[in-house]
């Protein structure tokens, strides 16, 4: 390819992406983001607006704070001591770290699902109602059997699960309490799920399962995967956030990132020069 052909595949790409920002609302907007543990920073100025109903997909190398960053939106890094976070994270315009934020509620609107499926040692509905009851969503038995089971069916668990609600979720196979974990977050109706690894301690079908999963879910949430697996990312998001050493490097339409990154440092990663 000639210089000028390759500079006019990546302005038609550049106006690709930009046609992609323009059409989105943004539903997190993070500014200046900056997290230390203790003496270390671990990252640096990191600004991005997340896109609602879709997925964004963070990648990078070990180590590089994705799930750093992940955390920041759900103010999980608030449980880690030594943990400091500067800068500003807004969700649809309100600020997640003013003082008189409830943090209870924001993680009601951002729930999180994580690496290793971490079912209650209760009941697969007890699992599922939970939520809903701390937080006074349903009115009684019927309403709380109401959210359990559109729960269940949303997260594709219900088949799998009517006749044996009142058994242990441990019980399950390792994909089904990764499925029953995305129910239960969703029965609180989250605006924005966070899933750290989600897939990485699953076999490929059930892999398979969680990643249509997904895709489903994007119809109604706002969704953050981080994730090791570029394929992954290629297959389920539609944004693509690259992070290295703390920094944020590249954002952008998962197509454009995977066939046209703008930055060295995202290209060797996705060519596998490093990481
Ligand atoms: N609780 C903690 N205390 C101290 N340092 C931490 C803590 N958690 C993460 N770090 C450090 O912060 C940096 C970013 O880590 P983080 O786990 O966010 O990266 P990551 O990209 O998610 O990595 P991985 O892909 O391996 O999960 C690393 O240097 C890590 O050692």
């Amino acid at each position: 390819m000639n210089d000028a052909s390759m500079s006019a595949e990546m302005t038609a790409n550049l106006s690709k992406s930009l046609d992609f920002d323009q059409a989105a609302k943004p539903k997190v907007v993070a500014k200046d983001v900056n997290v230390f543990y203790g003496e270390k920073q671990a990252l640096f100025d990191v600004s991005i607006d997340i896109v609602e109903k879709s997925v964004t997909a963070f990648i990078g190398p070990s180590g590089c704070g994705k799930s750093t960053f992940l955390r920041c939106i759900n103010r999980m890094n608030d449980t880690i001591e030594g943990c400091v976070v500067k800068g500003g994270i807004s969700l649809d315009g309100d600020d997640i770290y003013a003082p008189s934020l409830d943090v209870v509620e924001l993680r009601a609107r951002v729930g999180m699902v994580f690496q290793k499926p971490n079912p209650f040692p209760k009941s697969i509905y007890e699992n599922v109602s939970y939520g809903p009851r701390i937080h006074g969503l349903a009115r009684g038995k019927t309403e709380l059997d109401e959210i359990v089971e559109s729960s269940l069916k949303r997260a594709g668990l219900w088949e799998e699960v009517k006749d044996r609600l009142n058994e242990p979720g441990t019980g399950l196979s390792g994909g089904q309490q990764q499925r029953l974990c995305i129910a239960r977050a969703i029965a609180v109706s989250p605006e924005v799920i966070l899933m750290d690894e989600p897939c990485s301690a699953l076999d490929p079908i059930a892999t398979a399962r969680i990643e249509e999963l997904i895709d489903e879910l994007r119809a109604n949430f706002t969704i953050i995967i981080v994730t090791h697996s570029m394929q992954q990312a290629a297959r389920v998001s539609q944004r693509t956030a690259f992070f290295h050493l703390g920094i944020l490097v590249e954002l952008g339409a998962t197509e454009q990132i995977f066939t046209n990154p703008s930055d060295k440092r995202t290209q060797d990663y996705i060519t596998g020069r490093f990481g």
